[in-house]
């Protein structure tokens, strides 16, 4: 498979690029709408044909790019995850145990994980012996993603992490959509060991996320409305 990971200085979201080798075509995750000219050129310079724009959740800190892809790449889908989305625009949703396949080579299972917003899916891709998951929000590295708006649910995100992500193979790659820290990635295993959140108990996992006492992203009110509209919507200036 062919793999980039690319990223936001500003809102620190990751954006993936996965591409078939044998027939081009490829899939962006979580791209981002000002970084959108960065993505398609990656996309030329690897000589991929764009086929889908893939959100893992309807976000709160950026605008997709999806708006602007299809500017560019008109042909390109939007694809979301069915469970919790049934709000949001999308040309394609998918639910629980769907898989996408892109090109040849590339089959991307989603799994419901509701627990950061109600909308969240995780993205599970095997490459030969690799497997990687796309967790978005849900699970970060050495921690996850908050649980106060967008009906975020701190019992259900454990439930999901725990029974549906901790259960893929230790050696499971994680890819997360934020890291604030300067890390790219890690493993179930680690999570399993070392992270500070999801190693407690579901009591003390819950009264921890109750008193995070985290300020509401700054771009929410714009990206919320824009995001619903799967980034179709007109950006009101100054909302860069
Ligand atoms: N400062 C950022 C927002 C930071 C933030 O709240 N991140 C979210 C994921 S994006 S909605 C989160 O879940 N963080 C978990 C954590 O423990 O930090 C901004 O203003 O955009």
């Amino acid at each position: 498979m062919i793999f980039r990971q690319l990223f936001d200085r500003e809102s620190c979201t990751y954006t993936y690029v996965l591409g078939c080798e044998k027939t081009r075509e490829a899939a962006l995750i979580d791209p981002v709408l000002e970084l959108v000219e960065r993505d398609v050129q990656m996309l030329d310079e690897l000589n991929l044909d764009l086929k889908y724009a893939v959100n893992t959740h309807v976000h709160a800190d950026h605008i997709f790019g999806n708006k602007a892809i299809k500017k560019i790449l008109p042909e390109v889908k939007s694809v979301l995850g069915e469970e919790g989305n049934e709000e949001a625009m999308a040309d394609i949703r998918l639910s629980e145990g769907d898989v996408l396949e892109v090109g040849e080579t590339i089959k991307i299972e989603f799994l419901s994980t509701p627990g950061h917003t109600n909308g969240c899916h995780s993205l599970v891709v095997r490459d030969g012996p690799t497997t990687m998951v796309f967790t978005g929000d849900t699970l970060l590295v050495r921690g996850c993603g908050r649980t106060d708006f967008q009906q975020g649910n701190s019992k259900s995100l454990y439930k999901n992490v725990h029974e549906k992500i901790f259960t893929l193979p230790d050696d499971t790659i994680i890819y997360p959509a934020h890291d604030y820290k300067g890390r790219t990635m890690s493993t179930v295993a680690e999570e399993k060991q070392y992270n500070p959140r999801l190693t407690k108990s579901l009591d003390e996992f819950v009264d921890l996320m109750d008193n995070l006492g985290l300020p509401y992203p700054a771009k929410i009110d714009v990206s919320l409305p824009a995001n619903l509209v799967c980034g179709l919507h007109d950006v009101p200036p100054g909302a860069k």
